[in-house]
């Protein structure tokens, strides 16, 4: 199954931020699909409403205020039915009412908006993770956790922020006008002539100032991927002597933002120019029209305190109506993106996948004529017909050579990718027809890197079986040899693991996931063994775990160190997708050339050329 890569064209920093400037025009299409995402803020429909309908308050309040300043003039020009104590005493009303009911809108439309996000963020997530492996092949980790926080922050802060600012912003515009016009057309007309282009180009000007500084920030952001780079492998730069090439390549990395920041802060001081050049002109402009008018009797003086204010609104809000039109541009691509992994399909029902109880199985295997592509390189045939058949509780091994697709062959019994062609069968029924989270509960695998989660000893071992009794966990330490260790440390199984806990040898972490592979008592147990061997007595510690855990199950071992497997009932070579050879380690290992006796002669090689380097290995 072809799964298509979610869009993120828009993705130009490569890092998986959004351009802050696209210039796209926004799409009816691109809109519909944004009004979606609007549907998590259903639930809270009414706290939304009672905000909105504070925001129309505050922006009815705010646009009396040059209307009264307006009055206070007449009152000192004594033209005023009011006196100018009930002016200021009106205004301080407004500005209280005002400063309530803008309480009371962030305070609404920020609930409405955290919470639909955190629904939104909730979705996502539950989405992602049921997506098949496929889907994490094909995008890239960086870009879908910048899914889940930097684009829903888009959508965030639209509905906390902009979309309020938009209602405003364009209430201020179009009342503000009218009241302009209502206090003179002509001016309102002189104005109208002028004032928008020059806000229009102070926009673009300042656009232009802040792609500046966008790129110098991604600059920075990549000379902090050296910082952080070195800091991670410091043991290599350090084992290199390259501290001097490391220096030299953070500087120039640094020397590109400056230059960056120096271009943007030239033009930014221009923008300032232009600012009380044009702009304040403009309003020098207007005032020198406005005040001839005045002179010919057209236009009294408080007219024209309220028209200037009023103008300097209008500005404004024109300013952030820009920015706003490319703030939405990018809250739709978002959206497009959150909204792409949301309708994408799921392979599994995660309510479903808990309740499933395990498909009662035998554990009969059969592979018959499997061939097999990854879907990212369906170029290549990495299996290329491979049959076999292990019976009910039987141990197999698979080895061959790196790469010849011994970890593909378990990784299809998983299902985490669907056969080419061919068939593999459990008990006589082809994997396909099973639930798979049913199936998945039938299989067990100790991995080669076993990867704990932060959190503590108990937590990673009913990891297996979650709401596994106590006794449960520890019988199954136990029986992984692993009792021992977990309690010889002080919290024993509340020892936290991981980045901010205990640090676990790779023998003891191997023996956590073998708790966590009896736990779950699967029919069919997977073992990816490692390849770096461990010293005498912790390998004997573990081989007696996997022992015990192979017990009544059918076991497919991913051999690498051949002196382990010589207990399996049969022994499969793979090379380059198929299988070239099959038998007990007895007949294989005397088989002249063949396959498996040379990969022991190469390993008994190699470990005779080790201890010849490090003769105490051989003691
Ligand atoms: N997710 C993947 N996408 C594309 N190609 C892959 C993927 N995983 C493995 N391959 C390719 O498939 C081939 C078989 O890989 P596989 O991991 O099955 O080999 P292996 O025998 O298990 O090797 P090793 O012993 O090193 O683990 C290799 O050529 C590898 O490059």
């Amino acid at each position: 199954m072809a799964r298509k890569r979610f869009n993120s064209e828009e993705d130009t920093s490569g890092n998986g931020e959004v351009s802050f400037f696209s210039t796209k025009a926004i799409s009816g299409e691109g809109l519909k699909k944004a009004l979606k995402i609007l549907r998590y803020t259903l639930p809270y429909k009414k706290t939304f409403a009672l905000g909105f309908v504070f925001l129309i308050l505050a922006t009815a309040t705010s646009l009396v205020f040059p209307k009264a300043v307006g009055e206070i003039v007449a009152v000192l020009q004594g033209s005023s039915r009011f006196t100018l104590n009930q002016i200021i005493g009106f205004l301080f009303g407004i500005l209280v009412l005002q400063a309530t009911f803008s309480f009371f809108r962030i305070f609404l439309f920020t609930r409405v908006s955290e919470r639909a996000m955190a629904d939104v963020r909730k979705d996502l997530y539950s989405r992602i993770i049921c997506l098949p492996v496929t889907f994490f092949e094909q995008n890239r980790v960086g870009e879908l956790t910048s899914r889940v926080t930097s684009d829903v922050s888009f959508l965030d802060n639209v509905l906390s922020f902009t979309l309020a600012e938009f209602f405003r912003q364009g209430a201020t515009l179009i009342i503000g006008t009218l009241f302009l016009f209502y206090t003179s057309t002509k001016l309102t007309l002189f104005m109208l002539a002028t004032f928008p282009f020059l806000v229009f180009a102070a926009i673009f000007f300042g656009r232009y100032i802040r792609r500046l500084s966008k790129r110098a920030q991604t600059e920075l952001a990549q000379a902090n991927v050296v910082v952080e780079e070195t800091f991670q492998n410091v043991h290599t730069v350090k084992a290199f002597t390259n501290e001097k090439l490391e220096i030299a390549r953070y500087k120039t990395s640094l020397d590109k933002v400056v230059a960056l920041l120096l271009e943007a802060a030239t033009y930014r001081g221009a923008f300032v120019s232009f600012l009380i050049l044009v702009m304040f002109g403009g309003i020098v402009c207007i005032v020198w029209y406005g005040a001839s008018l005045i002179q010919t009797g057209e236009l009294s003086i408080s007219a024209l305190f309220t028209f200037v204010i009023y103008t300097a609104y209008i500005g404004g809000a024109l300013n952030s109506l820009g920015d706003m039109y490319a703030q939405i541009n990018r809250t739709i691509g978002a959206s497009e993106r959150v909204l792409e992994i949301l309708d994408d399909t799921p392979e599994i029902n995660p309510d479903l996948a808990t309740e499933a109880k395990a498909e009662p199985l035998q554990g009969d295997i059969v592979y018959d004529d499997v061939r097999f592509s990854y879907p990212t390189r369906q170029d290549i045939d990495v299996l290329k017909g491979i049959s076999f058949h292990v019976h009910p509780g039987e141990r197999v091994a698979l080895v061959g050579y790196s790469g010849a697709g011994k970890s593909t062959i378990i990784q299809l019994l998983m299902r985490f990718y669907e056969v080419s062609r061919g068939e593999i069968r459990i008990d006589g029924k082809p994997v396909n027809a099973y639930d798979l989270a049913r199936l998945r509960k039938n299989i067990a695998i100790v991995p080669q890197e076993v990867m704990l989660f932060g959190g503590t000893i108990y937590e990673n071992i009913s990891y297996g079986k979650p709401g596994a009794s106590r006794e449960e966990v520890h019988e199954a330490a136990r029986k992984a040899n692993a009792l021992q260790f977990i309690q010889s440390f002080p919290e024993k199984f509340d020892t936290i693991v991981g980045e901010r806990g205990i640090k676990l040898s790779g023998g003891q972490r191997q023996r956590i996931a073998i708790a966590r592979a009896i736990l779950k008592d699967p029919k069919i147990l997977i073992l990816d063994e490692a390849t770096s061997s461990l010293d005498a007595e912790s390998e004997k510690l573990v081989q007696d775990a996997l022992n015990e855990l192979m017990k009544n199950r059918t076991t497919i071992v991913i051999a690498h160190r051949l002196a382990t497997i010589n207990k399996v009932d049969k022994i499969y070579v793979i090379q380059e997708g198929v299988i070239a050879e099959s038998g007990s380690h007895a007949v294989l290992s005397k088989l002249n050339n063949g396959l498996y006796a040379n990969l022991i002669k190469l390993q008994f090689e190699a470990v005779t050329q080790d201890a010849a380097v490090h003769p105490s290995l051989s003691q």
